[in-house]
């Protein structure tokens, strides 16, 4: 029996796209004007929540602003899920979620389904990203549906979610023992958790720490080329 359900976000509740042309680029575009506020080589300050952040860049990046914006660059353009970078976005693209320059779609099958998950089914959902416990929060609390405009008024899923799990505080979505963890962190037996996620790779390691787990296939993901578990492609097609 599942209880507790542990979502992906993107490329399972929201489009890649979303992530790559409006998260990404909204990041870079905020960049230059935030790194231009600190002198270098930067020197520590446990006062400034953004400087503490950038201190933990390594040493020999942190020397010169133009040093730290190419590192940090090359990261977004590379897609690299490093937790430094993830907890510099999440502060960030506060200001761009609370200004309502930014809004999350959400697949409207994952939004229904998270409501009667959480409200009818007596099941908990979780959050497992790459993305910081931070930024996961501030997806959720501007939410539209992919079916809806970009002026529709934002919902907050916050209230479905039990619990958010990050690289910080569960460790490497591709490694098995972050999905022991996790199943430890919410008094669960791995059985009992199903995992979704588009990455065959984070499947894989939830399938080896005992977790159900399906990969979810949607609109402008990476081909899945070889399945470690049975792909879905809305979430209507779960029964639980
Ligand atoms: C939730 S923050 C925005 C997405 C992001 O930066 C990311 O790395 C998402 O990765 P996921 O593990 O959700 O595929
Ligand atoms: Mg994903």
């Amino acid at each position: 029996m599942v209880s507790n359900i542990i979502l992906d976000i993107e490329g399972t509740i929201c489009p890649i796209s979303f992530v790559k042309d409006v998260l990404f680029p909204y990041f870079l575009r905020q960049l230059p004007a935030l790194l231009d506020q600190y002198q270098y080589p930067l020197l520590e300050d446990s006062s400034d929540p953004i400087k503490t952040i950038l201190l933990k860049f390594p040493q020999d990046k942190t020397a010169t602003r133009d040093l730290l914006h190419t590192h940090i660059k090359a990261l977004v353009d590379n897609d690299v899920k490093d937790s430094v970078l993830k907890e510099l976005q999440g502060l960030i693209w506060a200001k761009g979620y609370h200004e309502g320059t930014i809004k999350a779609p959400l697949y409207q099958d994952a939004i229904q389904a998270m409501y009667t998950w959480s409200t009818h089914k007596d099941k908990k959902v979780y959050i497992y990203s790459s993305g910081s416990v931070q930024a996961q929060k501030l997806l959720l609390q501007y939410v539209r549906s992919i079916n809806e405009p970009e002026s529709a008024p934002g919902k907050d899923l916050n209230e479905l979610v039990s619990g958010y799990f990050d690289t910080n505080n569960a460790g490497p979505k591709i490694q098995t023992s972050s999905y022991s963890k996790i199943a430890e962190k919410i008094n669960s037996s791995p059985e009992e958790c199903l995992f979704l996620s588009d990455n065959p790779k984070e499947v894989a390691a939830a399938l080896e720490a005992g977790m159900q787990s399906y990969i979810v296939v949607r609109p402008g993901n990476a081909p899945v080329e070889s399945a470690p578990a049975a792909k879905i492609s809305t979430f209507d097609q779960l029964e639980l």
